[in-house]
């Protein structure tokens, strides 16, 4: 400090000027830095106050102005060094793609502020083709080779920096460590065994009635139906009791439970501020209270509380089987329930969310589909005429309901470009293009879902080409709504199983129609991406068939 008090001020600046580009170079240009974020944060601060205190000790009159000017030029050096290398210097720097996106990824933070990252990646690809740079060290692509070369079975890719974003909870679906995530899967696929979840199937239906019993009801009195949120009172009712062994009893009291309108705003968090996940781990640490995150963590102690009183219900003879139970089970076996219990609490408000906000969205979508289609809803119908819905076999086999969901899935994903995964060191091969190590893919189904050379008449609902018309599906490997792989979707034969008794049995219960003016506008105009799809509203009107 005495040699800093003895620098004239013109040599300090660009000292300081040059310290942030050394910073840059040897230190902040390897590895990853989202997680040391808080610990940034609180040591650049610490060290301002100290070179303010220090000029202050000193007497210095403009102490207040030389600290400025030293951290503004440490910044600027810092952030200029990493301008010029990631626009001229960085590996990806021959992939097309805005410029600003090259540079910073605050340039998705604003492209996002709506949560519309599906069209802004739709437009960009109108501009820049398949293969978009679109962050520092990401690129979209979008090709049907894609979901093969990152989660196919010869695939070395990991999940990338974006599932951090939520640590310190873990759960299954976050963890980046394969190991991690083999040895929890194999847990996991125990609770989603054929033996296991017809003891779930019970529930589907119990709630499903429910879902009927109360249209019924908003019809009776002459009202319409927002499918937006009487799906979601289904689904999250379903999860949640399969999760703690107790639903959130929306379908009950017909509104909102507190704890999911907490989880629906915090998940609106995922929208904008995926790209930053080191902004969320700042918010974790440093700001709690803020609203935004007070509302995450509100919801998080909700689920552990109930993960708790879960726990002291197993083994007592009068639980019931649920996904916990075998989760639980595991580590009551191995003598690690308390050891696990950040693992148990990930994972309850895991099965929340991904069995929720996934099939809750695509029956929003599939109904949207079947009411501007009533032929279609009648075909449908006619399909169902003479099978028993309640046999989940009998079901499956019916070819146009199957398409009905796989179309909606391919128009309406219910995780619409998330996924993100991370190239294996040694790099890896891409849609024809060789990928450096450590670079995150994007490989968004809304846009897959969409190519024309892929599907014919792309843009149109036409669940035939699932059946009857295969010709129609040009090239399907894009078509990976579970994903596939490792990191696929553990609840697909259950979702799938559900998703056909809810549509069989308000299709075969009700003609469903658009409530008054409603076209669809707000469904559609009011659409999220947050990592999986969040529609607006919708309102519908189910007239009960005699
Ligand atoms: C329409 C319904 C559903 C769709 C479209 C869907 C889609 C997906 C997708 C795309 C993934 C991969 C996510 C990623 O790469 O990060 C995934 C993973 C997962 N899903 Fe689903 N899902 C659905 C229903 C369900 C249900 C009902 C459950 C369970 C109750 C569930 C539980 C999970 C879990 C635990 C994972 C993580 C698997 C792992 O990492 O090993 N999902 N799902």
């Amino acid at each position: 400090m005495g040699l800093l008090s003895s620098l004239p001020l013109t040599i300090l600046y660009p000292g300081a000027a040059l310290l942030g580009i050394i910073s840059h170079l040897a230190i902040f240009i390897r590895g990853e830095w989202h997680m040391q974020a808080p610990t940034l944060f609180w040591a650049y601060n610490f060290l301002t106050t100290l070179i303010f205190l220090f000029f202050h000790h000193q007497h210095q009159p403009s102490h207040f102005q030389s600290t400025l000017f030293i951290t503004t030029s440490y910044n600027l050096g810092l952030f200029t060094s990493i301008t010029l290398y990631r626009l001229y210097f960085h590996r990806l720097r021959s992939f097309p793609g805005p410029k600003l996106a090259a540079i910073t990824k605050f340039w998705h933070v604003w492209q996002c502020r709506h949560g519309k990252n599906h069209l802004v990646i739709e437009s960009l690809r109108q501009k820049y083709g398949n293969i978009i740079r679109t962050g520092p060290e990401e690129l979209t692509i979008i090709d049907p080779s894609v979901p093969a070369a990152i989660d196919g079975s010869r695939s070395n890719c990991t999940k990338a920096v974006w599932y951090d974003f939520l640590l310190p909870e873990i759960a299954l679906n976050t963890t980046r460590s394969i190991h991690e995530h083999d040895q929890r899967r194999k847990v996991w696929d125990r609770g989603f065994s054929s033996q296991a979840t017809v003891q779930y199937e019970d529930r589907v239906r119990h709630h499903a009635q429910l879902l009927a019993k109360r249209i019924d009801g908003l019809s009776k009195e002459g009202k319409g139906v927002n499918v937006s949120e009487w799906f979601y009172f289904f689904t999250f009712d379903v999860m949640g009791e399969f999760a703690f062994g107790q639903g959130f009893e929306m379908l009950q009291s017909q509104k909102w439970h507190w704890a999911v309108r907490l989880l629906r705003r915090a998940m609106s968090l995922l929208g904008p501020f995926s790209a930053v996940p080191w902004l969320a781990q700042i918010a974790f640490y440093i700001t709690p209270w803020m609203w935004i995150v007070r509302d995450w963590l509100g919801m998080m102690k909700w689920c552990k509380q109930r993960m708790g009183e879960r726990i002291a219900r197993y083994g007592k003879g009068t639980e019931r089987k649920d996904v916990s139970h075998w989760l639980i089970e595991e580590s009551v076996k191995g003598g690690t329930l308390e050891r696990d219990r950040e693992w148990l609490n990930g994972d309850a408000v895991t099965v929340v969310i991904a069995g929720s906000d996934t099939i809750a969205p695509t029956l929003v979508f599939c109904f949207y589909e079947l009411v501007k289609n009533r032929k279609l809803q009648q075909r449908l119908r006619e399909e169902l005429g003479g099978v028993d819905i309640y046999d989940k076999g009998e079901l499956a086999k019916c070819g146009l309901l199957t398409g009905v969901i796989k179309e909606t899935m391919r128009l309406w994903p219910a995780v619409p470009t998330g996924g993100y995964r991370q190239t294996p060191e040694g790099g890896v091969e891409i849609a024809g293009k060789w990928v450096p190590g450590g670079v995150t893919i994007v490989s968004p189904r809304w846009s897959l879902g969409r190519l024309e050379e892929a599907f014919e008449r792309a843009d149109e609902f036409i669940p035939e080409r699932w059946t009857t018309r295969s010709e129609m599906v040009r090239d399907g490997r894009g078509f990976q709504p579970f994903s596939q792989g490792r990191f696929n979707c553990v609840g697909k034969a259950l979702a799938m199983a559900e998703m056909r008794f809810v549509i069989a049995l308000l299709v075969t219960g009700f003609e469903v129609g658009f409530w008054d003016e409603e076209k669809g506008d707000r469904l559609l105009g009011e659409l999220r991406d947050q990592f999986t799809a969040s529609p607006g509203g919708l309102e519908l009107e189910f007239r009960r068939r005699v």
